[in-house]
């Protein structure tokens, strides 16, 4: 059995600074026990997020040189919307300068006070936009999601009994839509099945309610449903992802992932009148329709990406590189979270650091342990990320108390996989030594981005 290696060469490079294990004591510290705070310069390998932080292709840094900064009517515009009709087969493109910009939108236009949208898990800005338009999440996602352990294949489903008992419970006309992510971000990169999807459609249009998709790993999650779903292991990555947009009704979308662009993002819609306030509500939070918050030659590089996203050697490489790394952690005993997700590997903090209580922030503080060991930059993906009950204002206590290690698409090679697993291992070998944090500063919203904390 041959091994596999990339389906690219690589042309340009950059010199990463190495640091010693004092400077790192001193830079976390400085930064509050928050990786969000560090300075990228201190950072060895920086598996903070797969967002934003992809290696574009020749062909898209080409693409950048054509850049058509017209104020109206760019020809990138047209190039872009061309592009997300062919791949995700929506009707109605809008750019948007990332993929909040497009949830702040859709949440606008959609959602009134005392709504509620159901979705397969929360993402925290999918989840605050819904909220500042006076709805209420609520999470129909099933039950193995919410455990670590669990091997179902397709954690990100939707539990429709619990879809349809929120129907009942609160009426379809307080239903806006459903938010629907493939991949599940915060459930460890889980995918949705196309069975679960065109069976939450089939019964979102028995009661006539819309289906909005995150489609910002949908790429990924085609991925997986190639691999594990029956009937599509001989179908092109591209047909499966046209399939499973076609059973939703529009999609907001952080081209950051995916698309393998440094920034940018649409909002996509079939709706003619849904798409002409968005259209609107555009020119307002964004930008003219046509350049929606982005440069012309980042929609260029956006509409390359697209294609360059589908090919099926590019999300084998990219898929494989992640089950590289876990199939090492789990082969070393480290607790993450299985089934390998599709963009990043998660550790279980709860297993990992089992003498340190949720509300003294366990993977906030192994992640900042993990930077201290060996200057790779994690992110927290637990208690302090679930943030607060805003109802209530106490803490939400998620199942999952994650640290997230976000692999960026074409950027680093199998040597840096094999470093990270080993400076995991270091930590883990001596993980008793590790006590909790207490948290000296919260922001109001999104605390994790800017929190500090202290250890104990
Ligand atoms: C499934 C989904 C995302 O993953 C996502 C973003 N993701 C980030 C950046 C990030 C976002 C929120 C955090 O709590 C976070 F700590 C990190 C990430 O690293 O995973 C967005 C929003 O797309 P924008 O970032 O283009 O606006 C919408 N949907």
């Amino acid at each position: 059995r041959r091994s596999w290696a990339e389906p690219y060469k690589i042309k340009v490079v950059e010199p990463l600074k190495m640091t010693t294990r004092a400077e790192r004591e001193q830079a976390i510290a400085e930064a509050g026990y928050n990786t969000f705070l560090l300075r990228s310069e201190d950072v060895y390998i920086d598996l903070l997020t797969d967002s934003g932080t992809s290696a574009m292709s020749d062909r898209q840094w080409a693409g950048m040189m054509v850049g058509d900064e017209a104020y109206a009517g760019s020809k990138n515009f047209y190039s872009l919307e061309e592009a997300i009709q062919k791949y995700y087969g929506y009707r109605y493109i809008l750019p948007t300068h990332q993929g909040r910009g497009a949830e702040n939108i859709l949440s606008k236009i959609l959602i009134k006070p005392g709504d509620y949208i159901p979705g397969n898990m929360y993402f925290t800005t999918t989840r605050l936009h819904q909220e500042l338009a006076g709805g209420t999440f609520v999470d129909v996602i099933i039950d193995e999601a919410h455990d670590p352990r669990s091997q179902h294949p397709f954690k990100g489903n939707v539990d429709l009994q619990k879809l349809t008992d929120l129907i009942k419970r609160v009426g379809a006309e307080r239903i806006p839509y459903i938010s629907v992510a493939g991949t599940v971000n915060m459930a460890g990169g889980q995918p949705i099945s196309m069975a679960n999807l065109r069976a939450v459609y089939e019964l979102a249009k028995s009661h006539d309610i819309r289906i909005i998709l995150d489609a910002t790993r949908a790429v990924e999650n085609a991925y997986f449903i190639q691999q594990r779903e029956a009937d599509y292991h001989q179908q092109s990555i591209a047909i499966i992802l046209k399939e499973f947009c076609s059973y939703t009704d529009g999609c907001t979308m952080s081209g950051k992932k995916d698309a393998l662009v440094n920034i940018g993002g649409w909002l996509a819609l079939n709706d003619p009148d849904i798409y002409e306030e968005a259209r609107n509500m555009i020119v307002i939070y964004e930008g003219l329709h046509t350049y929606g918050g982005m440069a012309g030659r980042d929609m260029e590089a956006m509409a390359i990406g697209i294609e360059e996203s589908v090919q099926d050697d590019h999300i084998r490489a990219r898929i494989g590189q992640v089950e590289y790394l876990g199939q090492k952690l789990l082969d070393w005993n480290i607790p993450i979270v299985v089934p390998i997700g599709g963009h990043a590997i998660y550790l279980d903090a709860k297993a990992f650091l089992p003498h340190i209580p949720q509300d003294q922030f366990p993977a906030q503080l192994l992640a900042a342990e993990l930077y201290r060991e060996a200057g790779i930059r994690a992110m927290e993906r637990g208690i302090v990320s679930a943030g607060r009950n805003k109802d209530t204002g106490d803490h939400y206590y998620p199942e999952l108390e994650l640290v997230r290690l976000t692999i960026p698409r074409r950027v680093y090679t199998q040597a840096h996989m094999d470093l990270t697993a080993e400076a995991v291992d270091e930590v883990y070998y001596n993980r008793h030594r590790l006590r909790g944090l207490k948290m000296v500063y919260e922001p109001k919203y999104l605390r994790f981005f800017q929190a500090r904390f202290e250890l104990l």
